[in-house]
């Protein structure tokens, strides 16, 4: 037998693992890594949050990556240099993390990389008839593998297209298995540059769970400041949004796109939600002149308006259930004012209140999706009506 494959028998045989899960966003704001400790698997999954940070990327970082970034056209040259060179950045950046935090490699067992999403195209966005779901993340994971000397597990959106899925949202998997209850329904809110959410039943039944992105969260919010107000990457405090005042006319047009006449579950990206897409719905309603403190509020509503709509038209017959909020939306104050303006009678939390810091949130569920693979698979949870396949994801890279 190999020794990796003995690596791998040794690590899944441990009663805990040290995982290491990384999530780079739509935001591109910087790499979120949460170490981790996780025992069982499946519904018995336990897990500690022993370290997390947000390394922010350095503006050249950004600029390289925004240059390839939801984009048609782009030079391919630039993909295939940023493949490996994100997954050496990424790399660097976790060996920074583990200095600070007195580690060395041999103390963590895994690594679980999201990537870096440069493009996502599901089917019902393309059309195109020979083609199926895609989407493509880069950050390789042999490279991460070898610069921190750690095995790497990655690029786990494949297996769920290839298993029938969209490629997301992936959090499903980690929202049932962490914060699935049986004293209340649980709506797992998201927000990051898109919305997406989770709906957890006290059930817990699988086939009745469900994960769907909503529409835009904070990246048109964030295109629009970052065009506007260089040096800057968002609206802090909503200070821009609440100086200004909502256009119902662009409000309107903001919400005519056919991607919110399609059912749950769907999934989409700043492919569609743009400064184009905002371009186009301000011409449609004679809205160019506005202020940009009017469009900040807009947008600001918008955002707030597709994510109260989507939990609506999902809990329309129940009462009986709570909002658990993660994501970087959760900062941002006018927005989740407006949310819970719009449902007085709906608990909204934090995933801080299940003990697991909404910032860290998402680089959490991949360290579960990278422990399921490893130690999981017994706990059938799939539901191939809303799009979740039954699978386990990830590649796994060897440092040596
Ligand atoms: N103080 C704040 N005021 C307003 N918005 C904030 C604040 N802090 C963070 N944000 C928002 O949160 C964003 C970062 O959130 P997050 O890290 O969840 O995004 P992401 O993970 O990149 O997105 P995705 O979940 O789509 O991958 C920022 O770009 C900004 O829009
Ligand atoms: C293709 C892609 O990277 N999608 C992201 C994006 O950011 C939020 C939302 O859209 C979600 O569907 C997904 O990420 C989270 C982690 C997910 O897969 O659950």
């Amino acid at each position: 037998m190999h020794s990796h494959i003995q690596q791998l028998f040794d690590i899944a045989a441990k009663p805990s693992r040290k995982v290491i899960g990384l999530m780079s966003g739509t935001s591109l704001d910087g790499l979120d890594v949460a170490l981790c400790e996780l025992c069982g698997d499946g519904l018995d999954t336990g897990i500690r949050l022993l370290q997390f940070t947000t390394v922010d990327y350095a503006a050249d970082y950004k600029q390289r990556v925004k240059a390839v970034f939801s984009k048609r056209d782009v030079d391919l040259q630039a993909v295939t240099l940023l493949n490996p060179w994100i997954g050496i950045e990424h790399g660097r950046m976790i060996n920074q993390c583990l200095e600070q935090w007195q580690l060395k490699a041999a103390d963590v067992d895994i690594i679980a990389s999201h990537g870096q999403t440069i493009f996502h195209c599901p089917k019902r966005q393309h059309n195109i008839a020979e083609y199926g779901n895609a989407t493509l993340q880069i950050g390789d994971g042999d490279h991460l593998a070898v610069t921190t000397g750690i095995t790497t597990i990655s690029d786990f959106r494949q297996k769920h297209i290839a298993a029938g899925g969209e490629g997301a949202p992936l959090a499903v998997y980690g929202d049932y298995l962490l914060f699935s209850s049986r004293d209340e329904n649980r709506i797992m809110l998201n927000i990051g540059g898109i919305a997406n959410f989770t709906w957890l039943p006290q059930t817990l039944d699988a086939e009745a769970v469900f994960s769907s992105d909503i529409g835009p969260g904070n990246t048109m919010m964030d295109a629009f400041i970052q065009k506007h107000y260089p040096g800057k990457y968002f609206d802090k405090d909503s200070s821009l949004a609440k100086a200004g005042s909502v256009s119902e006319p662009l409000l309107n047009a903001l919400k005519q796109d056919g991607f919110f006449a399609l059912n749950f579950p769907k999934t989409t990206g700043p492919e569609v939600f743009n400064l184009g897409y905002l371009a186009k719905a301000q011409q449609q309603s004679g809205t160019e002149q506005l202020s940009h403190a009017d469009i900040m509020a807009t947008l600001n509503r918008f955002s707030a308006d597709m994510i109260i709509s989507a939990i609506q038209q999902t809990t329309a017959k129940l009462d009986n259930f709570v909002i658990y909020a993660s994501g970087g939306g959760i900062h941002n104050p006018l927005l989740m004012s407006q949310i819970q303006q719009a449902l007085p009678d709906v608990s909204i939390k934090t995933t801080a209140d299940l003990g697991i810091n909404p910032d860290a949130k998402e680089a959490v569920l991949f360290a579960v999706l990278a422990n399921e693979c490893l130690v999981g698979g017994k706990q059938k949870f799939s539901n191939a009506r809303e799009g979740i396949p039954g699978v386990t994801m990830g590649k796994i890279s060897f440092a040596d």
